[in-house]
């Protein structure tokens, strides 16, 4: 059975309802039965007492009249047998003696209250009769009727034995104790006489007063004749009078038991009422003390719920965190371990308890112990090897346990922050190094110069290679990230295995990378390293099958020679790399002072660039575009010029290599574009313009958005406009490439892939952009005359076109041996300085406003 303070959980507290329910209800009945059981019991005590008093009364009854007989029978036998009424009331009736002188009077009637005083001669005759005191003369037969006669014989047979008779007789209705005897000498010194002699009777009446007053005399209540019998339902007794009839008497018969029951009832039901009001109080005061004991226990059942919650709380918290909760005594010595000790390290706690803390702990002993002794226990970061041989990192905290002020011991948590430890290594070698690859950065770089610039003793030196890839930009922007991520990485593996232990190789971003190295002899010791590294990054990569070509320049410095600073140290070797840069590339170049001039020069024409789009130094020629048939001009291809101030008109080759690696041919692109639009609109003739688009343009997310806004804000159709792109820049099919291509020929603008034959692209390429146009490159056309082969290549490009269905440009048409030639080989539209140089734009609006020039 479940107890209702179960301590499995927090039963509802139910003590109240409980006894209300089931105590209560057993009490009351309990209550109630024994007061109805005393209640029976009285009453059968009383009924009892009463049935035995009944007995009693009956009994008593009886007797009362029987001793009314035997009394009448004495007081007869006294008065019959005294020698003086024989005397005088035998032969004859003295009844001066007899009545006068109150011997057999008025006296006997007065004190024992004798109805009548009769004597009786033998004979019949009533010699002397007093009746009610008075005396009379009456017939004693006629006065009781029934019965004297068997009585008086009776008394005579009595008389022989010296005793009277008695019997009942009615008189005048009434029930009357006659008593007889015949008048005797009583043995007095009298003479007999002769014959039989009178008798002598008393009559007593038992009306109403004399029976009560007979009963009486045994405490028998009102005693009184019954009259009717049948319909009585109390105590009687019956006599018999001496005619045979019977005659009843009832009385009232005490009842010991009833007043018992009149007494005891009322002091039951008032102790019944006073129990019923102690119940009361006692289940009221039970019922409180029930509720305060729910309540108490509802509390009690609360703060336990409380405190189980909270040590669930407590266990879950220890479980689910990645701590262990440790104890030990006060030497350290392994007392407690917790579960979750066994997840984190895979050791058994029991494995350890009992060894001291220390052999768990990878750390100093005195350590420990002054840490454990300090008054204030800051944390301790620690480590251990777990279980499968692996370090771990933790961190410590504890608590001295004391009892009664005594250090019985140390506990604490150890909270596993190999992770955290793990992570901070992580982001202190990410903070340090390269993510791609895993060398040194800039700032592990820098640190590493300044320590050791910082310790290079006198005579030794510090060589620093500032490495630049030459043509990485193109792999990043036509083969894409992944694969400009591939040659980096082999960069950075080759640059490894070309330098030794203790030299540092790291890369600064981008595509330029430093080596530091010592023990560098100056006498052909650089020379042949710088090589080598160029040599080595010139080698082709492989991505995909396909394999890649970049190069490399170097600028070298020299600490303490050139600087002897970190920073100033990389600023030699950076405008060193100017220099072998500006030198074509593939080369390396040392530092000199005369460098920083250049350099300067090369940030000046930066600066000067920038300064000519914003002030619109930059005009827009025109090279018309003819159909080589009929030398219609068909479109115009938009060639920027840069008005220099002081150096006059600059071509592009002269500023678009800068402004691509200065980053500014967005910008320059931007205004190219807008400008042509705007003058190709309004042109006399609805032809095409052709603008150049930059690699770099090509890859800017904008450059779609800024060909709509430019054909928009003109009112150019996208039919009008052409772009061309170089083969170079398609040299190896991107998704994005083709994506961006895609996205311009949707707004209806041709495509041309420019200087085509010089880039190697593949033909499946060609076939998957877009291209309208195909634009064979100078170089070719230059040679036809001269050279077979080239002519061949001019014929294969432009059967090449035909079969993709593309139309053919040729570029460079120099000569009209050169136009002839290429119109023989179909070619239809060519461009070139025999039919026309690149114009100003008022120009060219003016040659196609010349009727004979327009078809
Ligand atoms: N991204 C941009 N690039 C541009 C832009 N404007 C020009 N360019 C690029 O510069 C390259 C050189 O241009 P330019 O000096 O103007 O030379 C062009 C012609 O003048 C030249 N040409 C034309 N006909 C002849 C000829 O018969 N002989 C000969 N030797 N040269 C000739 O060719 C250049 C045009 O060639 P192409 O672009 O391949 O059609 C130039 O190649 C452009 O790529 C610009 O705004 N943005």
């Amino acid at each position: 059975m479940q107890s209702p303070y179960s301590i499995d959980g927090p039963a509802k507290p139910k003590a109240k309802a409980i006894f209300a329910r089931r105590i209560l209800p057993g009490m009351v009945a309990l209550l109630v039965a024994a007061i109805v059981a005393a209640a029976f019991a009285i009453a059968h005590i009383a009924r009892k007492i009463d049935q035995d008093a009944l007995q009693q009364s009956h009994f008593l009854a009886s007797k009362a009249l029987q001793a009314q007989h035997d009394w009448m029978n004495r007081s007869i036998v006294d008065y019959a047998f005294w020698g003086d009424a024989y005397l005088h009331l035998s032969k004859q009736v003295d009844a001066n003696w007899a009545y006068a002188q109150a011997n057999l009077g008025p006296s006997l009637y007065k004190d024992f209250g004798y109805e009548a005083i009769l004597v009786i001669t033998p004979s019949g005759d009533t010699s002397y009769a007093v009746i009610h005191g008075e005396l009379q003369a009456v017939d004693a037969f006629q006065y009781l009727q029934h019965g004297l006669s068997e009585l008086l014989a009776r008394a005579r047979e009595a008389a022989e034995d010296d005793a009277g008779a008695s019997a009942l007789l009615w008189l005048h209705g009434q029930p009357a104790l006659v008593a007889a005897a015949s008048l005797a000498t009583g043995g007095a010194d009298i003479e007999e006489h002769e014959g039989p002699p009178s008798t002598l009777v008393f009559v007593d009446v038992l009306d109403a007063e004399r029976l009560e007053a007979i009963g009486e005399q045994y405490a028998v209540e009102k005693l009184k004749l019954l009259t009717d019998p049948a319909d009585h339902a109390g105590p009687a007794i019956s006599q018999t009078l001496e005619d045979g009839t019977a005659v009843y008497f009832t009385w009232t018969a005490a009842q010991p038991g009833r007043l018992l029951l009149l007494v005891t009832l009322p002091v039951l039901a008032a102790v019944a009422l006073g129990l019923g009001l102690l119940a009361w109080l006692l289940v009221r005061h039970a019922l409180r003390a029930m509720h305060l004991l729910d309540l108490s226990y509802a509390r009690l059942a609360s703060s336990r719920s409380a405190l189980a919650e909270s040590e669930e709380r407590f266990r879950d918290v220890a479980e689910a965190a990645s701590d262990w909760i440790w104890e030990t005594d006060e030497q350290a010595r392994l007392t407690f371990l917790s579960n979750r000790f066994r997840q984190i390290t895979g050791y058994e706690p029991k494995q350890w308890l009992g060894r001291p803390l220390l052999e768990l702990l990878i750390t100093d002993s005195a350590a420990l112990r002054s840490w454990l002794e300090a008054p204030e226990i800051t944390p301790l970061r620690s480590s251990y090897r777990a279980a499968d041989g692996c370090e771990r990192f933790c961190r410590l905290a504890a608590r001295s346990i004391r009892h009664d002020g005594a250090l019985v011991g140390y506990r604490g948590t150890a909270s596993d922050v190999t992770e955290e430890t793990k992570a901070q290594a992580r982001v202190q070698y990410l903070s340090q190094h390269d993510p791609l690859t895993g060398l040194p950065n800039r700032s592990r770089l820098r640190d590493y110069l300044e320590q050791n610039l910082a310790s290079l003793r006198s005579g030794s030196t510090l060589t620093l290679l500032y490495i630049d890839l030459d043509r990485f930009k193109p792999v990043n922007d036509t083969l894409g990230h992944a694969a400009g991520d591939e040659v980096l990485m082999g960069v950075a593996s080759r640059l490894r295995e070309r330098t030794r232990d203790g030299d540092l190789v790291a890369r600064l971003g981008g595509d330029e990378f430093v080596v530091a190295l010592h023990r560098m002899s100056e006498d052909g010791g650089i020379d042949r390293l710088c090589n080598r590294i160029i040599e080595a990054l010139s080698a082709p990569f492989i991505y995909e099958d396909q394999q890649i070509s970049i190069g490399a320049s170097i600028g070298v410095a020299l600490a303490p020679d050139d600087a002897s600073q970190a920073n100033e140290l990389l600023r030699c070797a950076d405008i060193a790399l100017y220099q072998a840069k500006d030198a074509g590339r593939g080369t390396w170049r040392a530092y000199g002072r005369e460098m920083d001039q250049r350099l300067h020069e090369r940030l000046r024409r930066e600066e000067e660039l920038r300064v000519a789009i914003a002030e619109q130094q930059l005009e827009v020629h025109y090279q018309p575009r003819y159909l080589s048939q009929s030398m219609q001009i068909i479109g115009a291809e938009a060639l920027v010029r840069w008005h220099h101030p002081t150096q006059g008109m600059l071509l592009p080759e002269q500023f678009i290599p800068l402004a691509e690696e200065a980053g500014l041919i967005i910008p320059l692109g931007r205004w190219v574009l807008h400008q042509a639009c705007q003058q190709a609109a309004s042109w006399p003739v609805e032809m095409t313009v052709s603008v150049n688009l930059s690699p770099l343009q090509l890859h800017d997310d904008r450059l779609l958005d800024e060909i709509a806004r430019a054909l928009r804000e003109n009112g150019l159709p996208g039919e009008r406009l052409e772009l061309e792109v170089t083969e170079s820049a398609l040299l190896q099919e991107t998704q994005s490439t083709l994506d961006a291509l895609k996205r311009i020929k949707a707004l209806g603008v041709h495509l041309a892939v420019d200087d085509f034959g010089t880039g190697y692209s593949s033909l499946t390429n060609l076939r998957h952009y877009p291209f309208d146009v195909i634009k064979i490159d100078n170089s070719f056309v230059a040679g036809i005359e001269q050279s077979t082969e080239d002519h061949s290549i001019v014929r294969a490009l432009i059967e090449l076109g035909r079969g993709l269905q593309m139309r053919v440009t040729a570029e460079g048409v120099e000569t009209e041996e050169q136009l002839r030639l290429l119109t023989d080989d179909g070619c239809t539209e060519v461009q070139g300085f025999h039919m026309s140089l690149p114009m100003p734009a008022e120009e060219l609006r003016r040659l196609l406003a010349r009727p004979t020039d327009i078809s």
